[in-house]
């Protein structure tokens, strides 16, 4: 059993604080925009690990705060990773444990495997090129989501032809790997790889059905989090 803090009361901290009570752990702090000022180092210093689902424009501080506090803390939070070496750097200077991971879900992390398999493989066949696709809800406020950003990363390690990614529609140079956003009523996570040639394609696609596969790996994680020190991340809890 834990004593978790959520920082970030939405769609995802609703989904992980059901199945967290189902499991008998204990929610001590539900944090969102209307009771931000209740996020202070005495209430988080309640719980044995915080979780971040919360706005790009909040996650740094929440995990700061998180660090200062001596609270482990785990965030899922996407779009503030122009911040995210800092908050590792933090995280070192404070002694803290910090998890962070684009994507929670196994499947997904599964998926991540085949991406780096397959981009090794194309390495050696310049006739094929990527492009990534994401469909996600019409609510989400970043673009492209933190799990293209980590198929795209993963591609250009492993694909000496592109110098960097950028969204479709933005004016893409030749050396940027294309990702296409798309936005569309409730879809909870859609992400394809394609690769195509002049005469055929491959692609690899995941589909997220439900929030629960994001919320039970950030839960999972929470309680792998207790009790270390570091910058953690899935393929460490994983060992994918
Ligand atoms: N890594 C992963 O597996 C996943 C990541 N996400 C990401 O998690 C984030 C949250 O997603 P959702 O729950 O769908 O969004 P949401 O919009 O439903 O929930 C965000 C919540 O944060 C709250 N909030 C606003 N200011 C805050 C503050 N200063 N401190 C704490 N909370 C604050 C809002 O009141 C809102 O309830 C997004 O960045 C999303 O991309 C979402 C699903 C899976
Ligand atoms: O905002 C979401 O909903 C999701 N965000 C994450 C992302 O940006 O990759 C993970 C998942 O796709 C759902």
């Amino acid at each position: 059993m834990a004593k978790i803090a959520l920082l970030g009361y939405g769609k995802m901290g609703k989904t992980i604080a059901k199945l967290a009570e189902a499991a008998g752990d204990e929610v001590v702090l539900r944090i969102g925009a209307d009771n931000a000022e209740e996020l202070t180092p005495e209430a988080l210093m309640a719980a044995d690990v915080a979780i971040d689902f919360s706005l790009p424009a909040a996650a740094f501080g929440n995990i700061s705060l998180c660090l200062d506090a001596g609270v482990a803390v785990v965030s899922g939070t996407t779009g503030w990773l122009s911040r995210f070496e800092e908050a590792v750097a933090h995280c070192r200077e404070q002694g803290g444990a910090f998890f962070y991971a684009s994507n929670f879900s196994v499947g997904v992390n599964l998926f991540f495997a085949l991406n780096r398999h397959l981009a090794r493989l194309m390495a050696e066949w310049p006739a094929y090129q990527p492009e990534l696709t994401e469909i996600h809800h019409t609510q989400k406020l970043d673009a492209p989501s933190g799990t293209a950003i980590s198929l795209a990363e993963d591609i250009l390690a492993h694909h000496a032809r592109f110098e960097g990614w950028g969204l479709t529609g933005d004016g893409l140079s030749p050396n940027q790997l294309p990702i296409t956003a798309e936005r569309e009523g409730d879809v909870k996570g859609t992400h394809e790889v394609r690769w195509a040639s002049d005469v055929d394609a491959i692609s690899i696609r995941h589909e997220a059905h439900t929030r629960e596969g994001f919320a039970r790996g950030a839960l999972q994680a929470a309680h792998w989090l207790i009790g270390k020190k570091g910058v953690f991340g899935m393929s460490d809890m994983l060992g994918l």
